[in-house]
């Protein structure tokens, strides 16, 4: 079995702990690239780990399958026996979910880091040699100092001389992109305090990542970085969507804007799509662990700077839903609205944040009878997402419908939410025949071809759009209601 001659630590066997949207299709990767190591990841969610080694995997991920499968059972393993799990492998990633804190000091900001110790709790309780342990989870700067004093704490009361080498390693793979993403990414960071600690995982990485595009830096500027990361792309969507909603009310574009000063190379053209929001498990959450991170420190005005990209970005959930509300007359009432993807981004079953949770409910709150179409999401994951924000669901008024079709049929307006690439294909003419009229169309992602839906029939609202015109540059609504403004049956509507 192959030693690292200094730290005497077995380099062929490495444990995962955690089998989740990172931890899956990180070591899979990791497997399939390296066939000499043997990856063995660890979940304590034993339905999780049995869908992990079914035809039916956990998660929805472009390309993971069939890396799955040229590995399970080879080289890639997926077990609920964490023990033994820790005790055979020598290199053990944590990546284990970090959400925020939803009680106690920090509520509603901080990392809730108890999954994080546990997994240091119980690499002491069942480490028998010394071992490297890789921070995979997005954690608050200085989580790896806490997770070395909870094992050198156990291992100098048990009288051991067990070394604990801490590295961070953090995960930049987005969702519907993460194969690719691990496969090629532009950097792979790493810090750590000992360097031969670091060489070891650069030297995994370097079976498939060009040497120079793995990183190596301290501790504290690897963690760090990681929230940055997500706080800088965040807060390019929340600049762009505060833009968008200039843009509705001065007759700007903001795909026009976006273009504008995207082939600025100093911007560049990425992240400037306006949308309803910017979702997803990881962008609020960590932006909110940099607010309160900057409040630990004092830095109250650092703090509020970033606290301002979460806010844009509630407030454009929150405008996006009151423009349907105020188009449609003021009221949806039971109105059947036809809400097309409800995962917080295309290519992913993921619902965590997704801005289709308050795009929904306000419209249920108004009394709207909502129909849900999603290629890949399942009505059980959206119903614990309501519930995991104390939203209540009548279950009259969502309805998860089979197709596009059921969904729009007899509906008052359609509302895009998720940027599925099959949302271009649907023949729009045949789904504006079966709806009520007139028929809306709101497009919460600008991908749709608004003046042909306009030439169909439908009244068409883009996010950062003004009145949209036909493709003969016809105004879609009537001159007598542009000229009334924005009274309540004109639906406030803008230039
Ligand atoms: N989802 C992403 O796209 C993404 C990308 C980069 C980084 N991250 C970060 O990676 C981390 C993991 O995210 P995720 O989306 O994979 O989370 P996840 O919830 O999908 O998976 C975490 C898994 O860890 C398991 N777990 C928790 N504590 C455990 C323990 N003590 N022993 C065994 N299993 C345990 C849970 O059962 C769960 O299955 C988070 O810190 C997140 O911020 C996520
Ligand atoms: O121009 C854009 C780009 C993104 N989004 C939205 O922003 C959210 C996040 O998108 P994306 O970043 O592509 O997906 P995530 O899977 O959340 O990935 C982010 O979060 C991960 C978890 O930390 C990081 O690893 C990734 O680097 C980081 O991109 C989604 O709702 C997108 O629709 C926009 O609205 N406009």
């Amino acid at each position: 079995m192959a030693e690292h001659a200094k730290l005497g630590v077995r380099l062929n066997r490495i444990c995962c702990i955690g089998a989740g949207y990172v931890g899956g299709p990180t070591m899979a990767t990791i497997a399939l690239k390296c066939p000499q190591l043997e990856v063995v990841i660890v979940d304590m969610n034993e339905d999780r780990i049995k869908r992990w080694n079914s035809d039916e995997l956990p998660i929805y991920e472009p390309g993971l399958m069939e890396v799955v499968k040229a590995c399970c059972g080879k080289n890639l393993f997926f077990s609920t026996d964490v023990k033994k799990g820790i005790e055979e492998a020598d290199i053990i990633f944590a990546s284990v979910n970090t959400p925020t804190k939803t009680q106690g000091v920090g509520k509603g900001r901080a990392a809730d880091l108890r999954f994080i110790e546990s997994v240091g709790r119980t690499i002491a309780q069942y480490a028998s040699r010394s071992k490297i342990v890789i921070e995979k989870s997005t954690v608050p700067i200085k989580t790896a100092e806490a997770i070395a004093r909870v094992l050198s704490a156990n291992e100098a009361a048990a009288g051991g001389s067990k070394n604990f080498w801490i590295l961070s390693n953090p995960e930049f793979l987005a969702e519907g992109t993460a194969m690719k993403d691990l496969d090629a990414p532009d950097r792979v960071l790493i810090g750590g305090q000992d360097q031969d600690a670091i060489q070891v995982l650069a030297d995994v990485c370097a079976n498939w990542v060009p040497r120079d595009r793995i990183l190596t830096t301290n501790l504290w500027s690897s963690e760090l970085s990681k929230l940055v990361a997500n706080a800088m792309l965040a807060q390019r969507v929340s600049s762009i969507n505060s833009i968008s909603r200039l843009c509705e009310r001065t007759g700007a574009d903001v795909k026009e804007v976006a273009r504008a000063i995207g082939t600025d190379s100093r911007i560049g053209p990425k992240f400037l799509n306006a949308s309803v929001d910017f979702g997803g498990s990881c962008f609020q959450k960590d932006i909110l662990n940099l607010v309160y991170i900057c409040q630990q420190f004092g830095l109250e005005e650092c703090a509020a700077y970033w606290q301002q990209v979460v806010d844009m970005n509630d407030y454009q959930k929150i405008a996006f839903t009151s423009k349907i509300i105020q188009s449609l007359f003021n009221t949806v009432t039971k109105k059947k609205i036809a809400v097309l993807g409800f995962a917080f981004k295309k290519d992913t079953g993921d619902v965590r944040e997704t801005p289709a949770l308050m795009v929904c409910d306000m419209l249920m709150k108004d009394g709207a009878i909502v129909h849900v179409y999603d290629p890949k999401v399942v009505i059980e994951d959206a119903l614990t997402e309501f519930k995991y924000h104390d939203l209540e669901v009548n279950k009259n008024q969502l309805i998860f419908s089979k197709s596009p079709q059921e969904a729009c049929d007899g509906a008052h307006a359609i509302v895009v939410v998720t940027e599925w690439d099959e949302f271009k294909t649907y023949d729009y003419k045949s789904l504006y025949d079966k709806m009520m009229k007139p028929a809306f169309l709101f497009d919460g992602r600008n991908m749709l071809d608004h003046a042909a839906l306009v030439d169909i029939g439908f009244e068409v609202h883009a996010l950062g759009k003004g009145q949209i015109k036909s493709s003969g540059g016809q105004s879609q609504i009537p001159d007598f209601v542009t000229r009334a403004g924005s009274g309540l049956l004109s639906g406030g509507y803008s230039p």
